[in-house]
């Protein structure tokens, strides 16, 4: 096929028809003496006598498969798998595994099966547990973590390893790593874990080390860009049904009823929308990325108001960051950082109850009967439901696979379907986003029947933000929106 490497700091390959592959690091980037070894796995009895067990090197992901004739091959990822050499020998693997950010349902599942693969698959018998996110490298203990010690996780919420925000300090964590002889980093986490996955990974590469980094992108919110949706999602978004059943069986248990609920997502309304498309019950949903008002003409209020003259009841699914504009334009508030530096959020739920109870007070018609439920912790608590188990083995076997196989500086994840190696940048360069142009949105407000509440001005917004092409998508190519849009 021709292919090219291109001379810059991104590794870029191009073929033919428009074809970009954009690549991960790889050990001997830097380090090009590196012996190889027959993968383990061909002598495997479980995994040995699948037909094509083995990834083949040029295989790779289309991250656009919706095309026309005329388009042109577009960007691809590095197809995650093992391979038949590795740069690792069994016993000379010194793993560690480290949560850090918030906690996201399945995140035990992954410490789990991180270990049993790098045991079972590779006969690796060195895995250190990093107790308390970043900052555990330089100031906590660790824990030797083996196949018998993890059995069980998966059946609990939470991480076993315990996490923290804050506390990244490139230096510290390396030296860490070298001091205690590790050479396969796993890091679980956020968009914010996976900037300072980034960093360790360039800082290792700077110290030339043999030290594979790898990252398994987490989050509840469904806000990391590029893979199909996060781990643990589907699992919040489960639980999520049973407080917006509640939420429904006390509104219409009552006359003029209002049941609201809030849901996490602080930047992106994914749980929130996905939540309200799959119970039915919701009359009316918000979410960041789609502004609202509350007085005048089509707005809120109104909606409520009408909404109860129609059915007498009604269930408001409001996502944690949706609305932060008006509370903090009503309130003044001075705006506050958690210890990653992110923003602190006004609580919209409590806001808003108190909102439209100040609103139908002042009505002589209508006596409104309204019950806050917020379950966001504990939507973000539970273990994994059944099918996000089964995505969290994958996610950790391709991390393995993939370090064993020499790959460093690289976050796993589904794209269309397939597990594929995604280089950091392209993972924390945007947010994921519900785009409220989009045709998903679209199925929402029409199974709510609620307003857009948008004026032509936010809708023009809106549909600036959708085009705007991310770092590389230079080239005609417009950005693709994430498959959990549909
Ligand atoms: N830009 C950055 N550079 C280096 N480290 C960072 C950066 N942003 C965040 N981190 C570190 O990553 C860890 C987790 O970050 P954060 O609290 O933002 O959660 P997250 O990984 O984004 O997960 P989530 O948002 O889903 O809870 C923290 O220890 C923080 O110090
Ligand atoms: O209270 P904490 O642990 O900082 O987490 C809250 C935030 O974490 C998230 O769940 C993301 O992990 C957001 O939805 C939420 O705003
Ligand atoms: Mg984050």
């Amino acid at each position: 096929m021709g292919l090219q490497k291109q001379k810059t700091s991104l590794k870029i390959v191009r073929g033919e028809g428009g074809y970009v592959l954009e690549d991960v690091p790889h050990l001997t980037d830097y380090l090009p003496h590196l012996t190889t070894h027959a993968n383990p796995l061909q002598d495997n009895p479980a995994y040995s006598v699948v037909k094509q067990y083995f990834v083949d090197q040029d295989d790779t992901v289309a991250q656009n498969i919706v095309v026309h004739k005329s388009s042109t091959r577009g960007m691809h990822f590095r197809r995650a798998g093992p391979r038949q050499r590795v740069f690792f020998e069994s016993d000379e693997v010194h793993a560690c595994i480290v949560t850090c950010g918030g906690l996201c349902p399945g995140l035990n599942t992954v410490i789990r099966e991180l270990v049993c693969g790098l045991y079972d698959m590779y006969g690796v018998g060195r895995v250190l547990g990093i107790e308390g996110g970043y900052k555990g490298f330089y100031s906590c203990n660790t824990i030797n973590l083996t196949p018998k010690g993890v059995n069980d996780i998966h059946k609990r919420g939470g991480t076993i390893l315990g996490t923290s925000r804050g506390g990244h300090d490139t230096a510290k964590i390396v030296d860490s790593i070298e001091d205690r002889d590790i050479n396969q980093v796993y890091i679980i986490g956020g968009d914010g874990t996976q900037r300072g996955a980034a960093l360790i990974y360039e800082e290792i590469k700077r110290r030339e080390l043999k030290i594979a980094v790898a990252g398994i992108p987490k989050t509840i919110d469904n806000d990391i860009a590029v893979i199909d949706k996060s781990f643990g999602f589907d699992t919040a978004v489960e639980e999520a049904q049973r407080a917006i059943n509640a939420a429904h069986v006390e509104a219409e248990s009552v006359d003029n009823g209002i049941g609201l609920v809030k849901l996490m997502g602080r930047y992106s309304g994914f749980i929130a929308m996905y939540a309200t498309l799959a119970s039915r019950d919701v009359d009316c949903c918000l979410i960041p990325e789609s502004p609202f008002r509350l007085e005048g003409k089509g707005e809120l209020l109104e909606f409520i108001e009408k909404r109860l003259k129609e059915n007498g009841h009604m269930v408001i699914v409001v996502a944690e960051g949706a609305g932060q504009d008006l509370i903090a334009e009503s309130m003044r508030s001075a705006t506050h950082q958690d210890a990653s530096g992110n923003k602190l959020l006004l609580d919209i739920g409590l806001w808003l109850s108190q909102k439209i109870k100040d609103h139908f007070a002042k009505s002589t018609k209508i006596r409104i009967n309204l019950k806050y439920i917020d379950p966001t912790y504990m939507i973000r608590a539970v273990p994994s439901n059944s099918s996000d188990n089964v995505y969290c083995t994958l996610l950790a076997h391709s991390a393995v696979h993939g370090a064993m196989a020499g790959y460093t500086g690289f976050t796993v994840g589904p794209v269309n379907g397939r597990h594929s190696y995604i280089p950091f940048h392209r993972i924390t360069e945007v947010q994921n986003k519900v785009v409220i142009t989009d045709r998903m949105w679209a199925r929402l407000l029409s199974s709510t029947n609620q307003p857009s509440f948008l004026s032509t001005k936010d809708v023009e917004e809106a549909r600036k933000h959708q085009e705007q092409p991310t770092q590389l998508l230079d080239e005609g190519s417009a950005a693709p929106a994430a498959n959990t849009q549909g």
